[in-house]
C-alpha cells in the first residue's frame, strides 16, 4: 500500500488558524507487512536519527492499526519526503493524517475524508493545516463543538507556489509561545477584515485582491523577528511581482503566490538574493491525501 500527501501552507497572513492550502510537494510512504519491524528513509528527515527511533508517523499508525485490527504485526515503511520537517509547511500534518489514513487502508477498512480530518484534529487542535492536507485545494476551517466545519475551493492552474525555505527551522510550539497574549481591539478587527477579505479574493480568484487582503497584525511580525531576513524575503518577492507573500504556517519558510508567467523569474531574483535558503516553485495539490494501491 502507498500514500501520498501534500505539504501545506497555513495562516496565508491574517486567517491565523483558519486559512490554509495545499502545495504539490508530498511525504510518500509504502508499508508492507513484514515479519520484522523495518524502515527506511529518503529525502527529507533522512538523516534525523529521531526519524528511524521515535518516528511520530509509525506511532500514530500503530495506535490506530492496533485498535481497528486488535492484532500485533511487523510493517515495512519506507518514507520518500519531500516536506522539510519544522519549516511551517506542514510536515507534522502530513504525518498525522497519512498515518491515520494507512491504518484503515492496511485494514481494507474505507474511511471519509471528514472522519480522517477529525480523527487528526484529536493531534492537532488547529484545522488549517490538517484541512488541505485530507483535502487539498484552498480551505476556510474553524472547530466547532470539536469538529472541524470547512469550505474547499480548488486552486487553478493558472498561479503558483513560491516557497523560501530557509536552513534553519522553527517549532510551532516555540513560534506560538512567540506571540502576545493579549491583541488591541483595532489589531483583531484589521484581522477578522483581511481575511474575510482574502477568503472571498481566493473564492472569487480575484488575484489582484491579495496583496492588500493578505496583510496581518497579529502574528508574522512576532514570529519573524526571530529571524530578521524574511522581511527582506517578503520585500524582494512583492517587489518583483508575487501577489501575496506571507510567512507560511509559524515558519520559517516565506510563501508567495504568483501568476504562472510570473513565477520562474520570482524564483530566480529570490535565488540569487537568498542563495543560502532553497527556493522552490511548485503547483497547488487539489487531491489532498491520496492512497495510490
Ligand atoms: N516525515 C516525518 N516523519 C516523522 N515525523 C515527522 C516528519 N515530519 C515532521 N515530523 C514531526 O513533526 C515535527 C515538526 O512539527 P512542527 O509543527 O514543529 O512543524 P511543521 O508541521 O513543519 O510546521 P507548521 O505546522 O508551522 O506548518 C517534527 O519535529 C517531527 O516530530
Ligand atoms: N496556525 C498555526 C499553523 C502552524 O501549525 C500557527 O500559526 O501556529
Amino acid at each position: 500500500m502507498r500514500i501520498s500527501v501534500p505539504a501545506t501552507s497555513a495562516n496565508l497572513g491574517p486567517g491565523f488558524d483558519t486559512l490554509g492550502l495545499a502545495i504539490s510537494l508530498h511525504n510518500q510512504v509504502s508499508i508492507k507487512p513484514s515479519k520484522f519491524h523495518s524502515v527506511s528513509l529518503k529525502g527529507e528527515g533522512s538523516n534525523n536519527p529521531v526519524l528511524k527511533d521515535n518516528n511520530m508517523f509509525i506511532a500514530i499508525f500503530n495506535d490506530f492499526y492496533h485498535n481497528l485490527s486488535q492484532k500485533k504485526r511487523h510493517f515495512r515503511f519506507e518514507f520518500s519526503n519531500e516536506i522539510p520537517l519544522s519549516r511551517g509547511l506542514g510536515s507534522s500534518s502530513a504525518v498525522i493524517v497519512s498515518a491515520i489514513a494507512s491504518a484503515y487502508a492496511i485494514e481494507g477498512i474505507k474511511i471519509e475524508k471528514e472522519k480522517l480530518l477529525n480523527l487528526a484534529l484529536a493531534y492537532e487542535s488547529h484545522p488549517d493545516n490538517i484541512t488541505p492536507a485530507v483535502m487539498g485545494g484552498f480551505n476556510v476551517a474553524t472547530v466547532h463543538e470539536n469538529e472541524v466545519k470547512f469550505i474547499k475551493k480548488d486552486m487553478p492552474r493558472s498561479v503558483k507556489a513560491i516557497v523560501v525555505i530557509p536552513n534553519r527551522p522553527m517549532s510551532t510550539q516555540l513560534s506560538r509561545k512567540a506571540l502576545p497574549f493579549k491583541y488591541s481591539k483595532e489589531d483583531t478587527i484589521f484581522n477578522i477584515s483581511h481575511s474575510s477579505l482574502l477568503t472571498a479574493a481566493f473564492i472569487n480568484e480575484d488575484w489582484e485582491m491579495l496583496r492588500n487582503a493578505s496583510l496581518d497584525k497579529i502574528h508574522q511580525k512576532y514570529r519573524m523577528k526571530q529571524m530578521p531576513e524574511l522581511f527582506d524575503v517578503q520585500k524582494t518577492a512583492l517587489k518583483h511581482g508575487a501577489l501575496m507573500s506571507t510567512l507560511s504556517g509559524s515558519g520559517s519558510t516565506l510563501f508567495s503566490i504568483a501568476l504562472n508567467e510570473d513565477a520562474k523569474r520570482i524564483e530566480s531574483e529570490l535565488h540569487k538574493r537568498f542563495p543560502h535558503f532553497r527556493v522552490l516553485t511548485r503547483g497547488f495539490d487539489n487531491d489532498g491525501v491520496v492512497i495510490k494501491d
